[in-house]
């Protein structure tokens, strides 16, 4: 057995953005023989696709209002959490836990250091989150997705790590896939997806930019697109009208059967959106949320724009029109969107999870370094009342965490 039979805990919230690296994670470590605990909040206990191996603890959220009753309630928050996060430690006995971001990673990961355990924040987006700004200097190691928050800040540079996002082991598996065939008389079947709780945005352009292509093209499209709940009738309104087909959803489930059929994708540039399209390399139109803190979807579009894989429109420039005339550029030649997807996929990196996880497993210590330090730690952590081994994870989260 080469270290498997750990205990590690992931916490994330909120968003699918958040919960889906670390749902690829916890599938990683379970392979490795690891037990998986999770830290969430409502919402994210609400995002699908989390492992059933991997029971969900719910954690009250603090938010903290810039009126001093409201970030008093933010902070009692945060200390019940801090708590309740420290009890599941008490039993569980995490050689690290993880952070993906989101108001439930900064009690749990609060707790992680009170307890001495060891542990990693992983940013997904091209800029630090708020709680992964506020938790970095105090963490063992910072996992990133863009060589951008590398450069963030020199003193961190000893535990900055470039690993990726990991996506779902099904969007992965379609990297050998090839591309789908595209020529002058297929089908044009395009994706719309506004992030995990979708954007209005896309229904009130998308529909009337398809509308406004080129017969040949228009005839021959074929959209799914994801809506929020209230713009659902209206769009299907305007397909209608439009005669284009359409499938619309809430949420597409089966994200990935989505992917291997798209030949192009439009919608929100949110930092698991971009990781799948390049792990996948499909060609798309990204209009960043405009209200994302540090404009950080704007960021996450800088490398695959840059690459060529894809094209950028600012919200405010997002009319049906400039839809149209970017769809044209792309979709002009046979070969356009194929050559698109290949430098989309040139941008993919397919070891997210993999270097992520060797990233984790070395903190907690690997077998031999368990071997060697459970002999110089155990006295002092039996002495402390801890189990055996903990001495060793216990160590390693005492080196100094900036
Ligand atoms: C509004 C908001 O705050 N968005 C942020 C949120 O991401 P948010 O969850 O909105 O967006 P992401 O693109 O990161 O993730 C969306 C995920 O939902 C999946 N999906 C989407 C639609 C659907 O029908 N089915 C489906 O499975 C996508 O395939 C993807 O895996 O956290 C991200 C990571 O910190 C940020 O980059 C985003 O800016």
């Amino acid at each position: 057995m080469s270290g498997a039979n750990r205990h590690y805990v992931l916490a994330a919230g909120g968003t699918g953005g958040h919960m889906l690296p670390a749902f690829a994670l916890a599938q990683e470590l379970h392979q490795r023989g690891h037990h998986v605990a999770l830290i969430t909040d409502e919402r994210g206990a609400n995002i699908p696709g989390k492992p059933d191996f991997m029971p969900a603890h719910i954690m009250p959220v603090g938010r903290f209002g810039k009126n001093p009753i409201r970030w008093i309630k933010g902070v009692s928050k945060v200390m019940e959490g801090r708590s309740m996060a420290r009890q599941l430690f008490d039993s569980f006995e995490p050689s690290a836990v993880v952070g993906f971001g989101g108001y439930p990673s900064l009690p749990a990961l609060l707790a992680a250091r009170s307890a001495k355990i060891p542990s990693v924040i992983h940013e997904q987006n091209a800029v630090l989150g708020r709680v992964n700004r506020l938790l970095a200097p105090r963490v063992n190691a910072i996992a990133t997705s863009y060589p951008q928050v590398q450069r963030m800040k020199s003193s961190w540079s000893r535990k900055v790590h470039l690993v990726g996002n990991p996506v779902r082991p099904e969007v992965l598996a379609l990297r050998d896939e090839p591309f789908p065939t595209f020529s002058e008389d297929s089908l044009l079947k395009v994706l719309v997806t506004g992030g995990s709780q979708g954007a209005s945005v896309l229904a009130q352009v998308v529909p009337d930019g398809l509308a406004m292509l080129p017969p040949a093209l228009r005839q021959r499209l074929q959209v799914t697109q994801q809506c929020r709940p209230e713009d659902v009738g209206a769009v299907r309104e305007r397909y209608r009208n439009h005669d284009i087909p359409a499938e619309l959803a809430t949420y597409f489930e089966n994200m990935a059967d989505r992917l291997a059929d798209a030949h192009l994708f439009i919608g929100r540039a949110g930092a698991s959106t971009i990781a799948e399209l390049t792990a996948v390399g499909r060609p798309a139109i990204l209009v960043p949320l405009p209200i994302a803190t540090d404009d950080h979807q704007a960021a996450n579009t800088r490398e695959i724009v840059e690459a060529g894989g894809a094209r950028m429109i600012r919200q405010s420039a997002f009319t049906p029109k400039e839809l149209a005339r970017q769809i044209q550029v792309l979709s002009q030649r046979a070969g356009t969107l194929s050559n698109a997807a290949h430098k989309a996929w040139n941008c993919g990196r397919p070891d997210a999870v993999r270097e992520l996880a060797d990233l984790v497993e070395s903190f907690g210590g690997a077998e031999l370094m368990d071997v060697i330090r459970v002999g110089q730690n155990n006295a002092r952590g039996a002495s402390q009342g801890l189990p055996v081994g903990q001495g060793a994870a216990r160590d390693a989260a005492e080196e100094p965490a900036s």
